[in-house]
């Protein structure tokens, strides 16, 4: 089909609007300094390309803190292009009437940068050496260093930086927080803490990992018009580490319905959860569940629980299980053929370690299986004991939904998981042949391909007991709903986290951080696609 109005049609035959990969994809320093190259070695001026980005800064800082309600400038110039940005912006904010004043602490600059440095001291704007010349300012840009910080900060640019932080000013920071890790997010020795972050061009890694959350203030990404196939030529298409938007989250919604269709066609789920100990975990998984639209829901629990799960959910179908003394699931009552039926099984929430034998029975089956929570446990026990190949046995996809204790509980072998969150999923989906959410205030998703969903926004309002346990009742809903190949598998994780995410944030919004409950959260999924 022609594509007239940068319109595709998708594979369900409904008109998707298409995605530039230039606003999803997020890059490693290394990937960024690749991508510019190819962009300068045919032919574009590198002093153009510092104009273009750093053209965008000044408007946007202008757009951010508008005269007069800001006058006073204070500009942080570093030895390489990040400064040169800087410079740039420190003269067309001079000649916009701001007054400006430059903090260089490094003398030493790069060609391109010493060349805006004579030029805006020739405007008349003064510099100094001490961050001190910059304590009357109302505002600060920080072009100290970019992508290509490669030492940690230290001696006396260090404690200009601290200094800077004291003083508590509006900061914005020119692609990224000055000492922050451009990868990992780290910060190196200290770093600016910045109001804003102008990303740009390319989303880098460092937005997206837990450790720089607190520096890096409100992030904008600047587009300066890069090519797409300069970033495909740099980056494999399966190795694409890409955030989940709103308009791709909406795209992987199981929507439209075909007019015609009954429940079965709309997914059949099985969770398998609780105990007498965990009641309430069944519940919450259920209700996640629920809200996925999902055509029919079953639920094992202990039968004990099963009159409590009836009175919550009229419409699923509650299977009661034999249970062992302490009130884990002892058994399935349900035969193989009965199982096979189901498209989607998920299982973990308020399990107990107890209910070993379900996990082992399950994971000979072909259906996708979601792990959560204690089966996540279970599974970490098997593999270091009875089940080395647990990973490799399974005949359909495996999804793993670990928080951090849980992550290293299943990897022991991963180094630093809470460092380097995205590599080190990566190497758990690898090493596992598995699809692995880590959960946290970042989200990140692997495929064992090694591409990466990763989620940007999330709410510390979801750091509660239960919501992990509606998490993976979406998930396993939505996972049941979709009958496509691994890449639609894969995309469903992410709508599911990023679902879950923008649920917690709707109800923080109308009830503050403090009111958002489990069984809240799960109430307010089904409002999240509402009135869009
Ligand atoms: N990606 C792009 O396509 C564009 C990048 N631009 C800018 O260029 C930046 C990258 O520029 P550079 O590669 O010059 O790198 P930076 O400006 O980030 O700084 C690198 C310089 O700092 C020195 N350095 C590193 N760590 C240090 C430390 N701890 N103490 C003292 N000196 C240290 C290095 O030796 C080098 O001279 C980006 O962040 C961005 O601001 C823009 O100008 C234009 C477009
Ligand atoms: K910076």
């Amino acid at each position: 089909m022609r594509n007239e109005h940068n319109i595709k049609v998708g594979a369900q035959g409904n008109l998707r609007p298409r995605i530039n990969i230039k606003d999803t994809i997020v890059v490693s320093a290394q990937q960024m300094r690749d991508i510019e190259g190819r962009i300068f070695a045919r032919g574009m001026p590198v002093p153009a390309l510092m104009e273009k980005a750093a053209g965008l800064c000044f408007k946007q800082i202008q757009i951010l803190y508008p005269k007069p309600k800001v006058s006073h400038v204070g500009i942080i110039v570093g030895p390489g292009h990040n400064g040169g940005d800087a410079l740039v912006v420190a003269r067309e904010l001079h000649l916009a009437g701001y007054q400006v004043k430059v903090y260089r602490p490094i003398t030493k600059l790069k060609e391109l940068t010493a060349s805006h440095a004579q030029y805006v001291a020739s405007l008349g704007i003064p510099f100094g050496e001490e961050i001190d010349i910059l304590s009357e300012c109302e505002l600060i840009i920080d072009g100290l260093f970019g992508f290509g910080l490669t030492l940690s900060l230290d001696g006396k640019i260090a404690e200009a930086v601290d200094r800077l932080n004291n003083w508590g000013k509006a900061v914005v920071s020119i692609d990224l927080p000055s000492g922050i890790h451009t990868d990992t997010g780290e910060v190196l020795g200290t770093a600016v803490k910045a109001t804003h972050t102008l990303c740009l061009g390319l989303w880098k890694q460092a937005f997206f990992q837990e450790q720089g959350v607190e520096y890096i203030g409100k992030a904008l990404k600047l587009d300066f018009g890069i090519p797409e196939a300069d970033i495909k030529a740099i980056i494999p298409e399966n190795n694409l580490i890409q955030q989940i938007t709103p308009q791709l989250a909406k795209q992987f919604l199981p929507l439209p319905r075909p007019q015609v269709t009954h429940k079965y066609q709309q997914g059949s789920l099985l969770l398998i959860c609780g105990s007498r100990r965990y009641p309430g975990a069944a519940i919450l998984n259920a209700l996640g569940a629920r809200a996925s639209g999902v055509g029919m829901l079953s639920v094992a629990v202990p039968e004990s629980l099963r009159h409590l799960l009836i009175s919550q959910l009229p419409e699923a179908l509650i299977i009661g299980c034999p249970e062992t003394p302490s009130g884990a699931i002892a058994s399935l009552p349900l035969s193989d053929a009965e199982l096979a039926k189901f498209d989607t099984i998920g299982s973990g929430s308020g399990l107990t370690v107890e209910a070993q034998p379900i996990i082992e029975r399950i994971i000979n089956l072909s259906c996708p299986l979601i792990l959560d929570a204690d089966a996540l446990n279970i599974v970490a026990k098997l593999a270091a004991n009875k089940m080395p190949n647990i990973w490799q046995s399974r005949a359909g996809i495996t999804i793993m939904t670990p928080h951090l204790g849980e992550f290293k509980r299943l990897f022991p072998d991963i180094n630093h998981p809470e460092k380097e969150r995205i590599r080190a999923v990566q190497q758990a989906a690898q090493n596992s042949n598995s699809m692995v959410l880590l959960k946290g205030a970042k989200t990140v998703i692997a495929h064992p391909n090694n591409s990466v969903w990763v989620v940007p926004e999330s709410t510390s309002a979801l750091a509660r007991g239960g919501s992990g346990d509606v998490l993976t009742g979406l998930l396993s809903g939505l996972i049941a709903q979709q009958k496509g190949n691994l890449q639609n598998t894969f995309n469903t994780v992410a709508l599911a986290a990023y679902w879950h995410a923008q649920a917690g944030i709707k109800a923080a919004k109308e009830r503050t951080e403090l009111g958002v409950d489990a069984f809240t959260l799960s109430s307010y999924l089904s409002l999240v696609w509402g009135n869009n």
